[in-house]
């Protein structure tokens, strides 16, 4: 069904002069609404169209600010009235949609909390039935594309064609350099299933801290996403959430001033041919990687016959920790990262079972 889900070109979201990547900022939460207006002076003053601001928080923690409610509706109101921004804020059920399509707000965001329950979804779709309100759908907190590319189609088959999905990261319980997981390869597999959606990063909630924040964003950049949405807050310190990875609308501005943007594609012939030449290379090392691959798979296969023959289990723990410590310790010396070569091994060691377990078993 995917294929063929109909996906309306940003340009159709009714913003005057829009440019890539499209920009949505504002802050984490609505707090007050001396907080809304001055952050939103600034973010209209860094010529960024669309002004987001969270009224409904889901917190991970009850006694957490979960949100101003409603009343922060009223503001935004007046950011629109006095910028001309467009504003965005996220709706967590049918409730929310209704306030926030009465209230006039342009734009609605699902969280990763709520695209995680096929239920809440389709609540919200049901409630979008027959508007033309652009969507943007974040990433569910764990790492699975069905349930992401679900939520889409919910939203496409109530008729909703400004999609766009959110890149957030993925919750993770491993101490990394940034608070959720990037996971770039499954942004990256979206958009081969469905090339036509638009795609934003959320840099703030995949570092959830501002220090880094320059480095995601420019790489989301690198991999072609459309669209951005940063939190920025007018006083970043005493945000009532997430105050760690906000920064001022000024700060925000020079952060977008830096980045480098650089085209998907070659319009020059020396350059596509250039490309053409190296693609070629890279065509025969992945061919001669497969044969590489057959060939270890053959001697695997006589391994997993004479398992059988000699009554030996399949899964050779102590052989297989070498094979794993040796190929990374090889692997770091070539330059690759210990991620890499785990995934790599750990997906060889697996086919490797799978088909001994096929030998034993028949
Ligand atoms: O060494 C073996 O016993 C194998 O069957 C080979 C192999 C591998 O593919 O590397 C496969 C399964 C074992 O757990 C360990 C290693």
């Amino acid at each position: 069904m995917s294929k063929n889900l109909k996906i309306a070109e940003l340009s159709a979201w009714s913003i005057e002069n829009i440019d890539r990547p499209l920009i949505i900022g504002g802050p984490c939460s609505a707090e007050t609404e001396e907080q809304v207006l001055e952050t939103a002076r600034g973010i209209k003053a860094a010529g960024i169209p669309i002004f987001r601001a969270g009224i409904w928080k889901p917190r991970t923690r009850p006694n957490s600010f979960e949100g101003i409610g409603a009343q922060g509706l009223i503001w935004l109101q007046k950011v629109k009235a006095e910028t001309g921004m467009l504003t965005a804020t996220e709706v967590a059920n049918a409730k929310h949609v209704e306030l926030a399509l009465g209230a006039g707000v342009d734009i609605l965001w699902i969280g990763a909390r709520t695209t995680v329950n096929p239920f809440a979804v389709q609540e919200i779709a049901d409630a979008l039935r027959g508007k033309d309100i652009p969507v943007l759908v974040k990433n569910p907190i764990n790492p699975d594309l069905e349930l992401w590319i679900g939520a889409i189609e919910r939203l496409s088959a109530v008729g909703i064609t400004k999609l766009a999905a959110i890149h957030r990261g993925f919750s993770t319980y491993q101490k990394l350099k940034y608070r959720n997981d990037p996971q770039w390869q499954i942004p990256i597999e979206m958009k081969r299933r469905l090339p036509n959606l638009p795609m934003f990063c959320d840099p703030s909630h995949i570092t959830g801290d501002r220090a880094f924040l320059d480095e995601v964003t420019q790489k989301s950049m690198d991999l072609n996403y459309e669209g951005l949405i940063i939190e920025s807050h007018c006083k970043p310190e005493e945000a009532w959430s997430d105050a760690k990875q906000q920064l001022t609308p000024k700060s925000l501005e020079e952060l977008l001033a830096n980045l480098v943007l650089r085209d998907p594609e070659a319009d020059n012939e020396v350059i596509n041919n250039t490309l053409g030449e190296l693609r070629h290379l890279i065509d025969d090392f992945d061919q001669k990687l497969l044969e590489l691959l057959e060939n270890r798979m053959q001697v695997a296969k006589t391994i997993g016959h004479y398992k059988k023959e000699n009554n030996i289990t399949v899964l050779q723990n102590k052989r297989w920790g070498q094979i794993l410590e040796k190929s990374l310790e090889n692997g770091k010396k070539k330059g690759f990262s210990e991620q890499f070569i785990n995934n790599l091994f750990k997906a060889i060691h697996q086919e490797s079972i799978n088909q001994q377990e096929d030998i034993m078993n028949s």
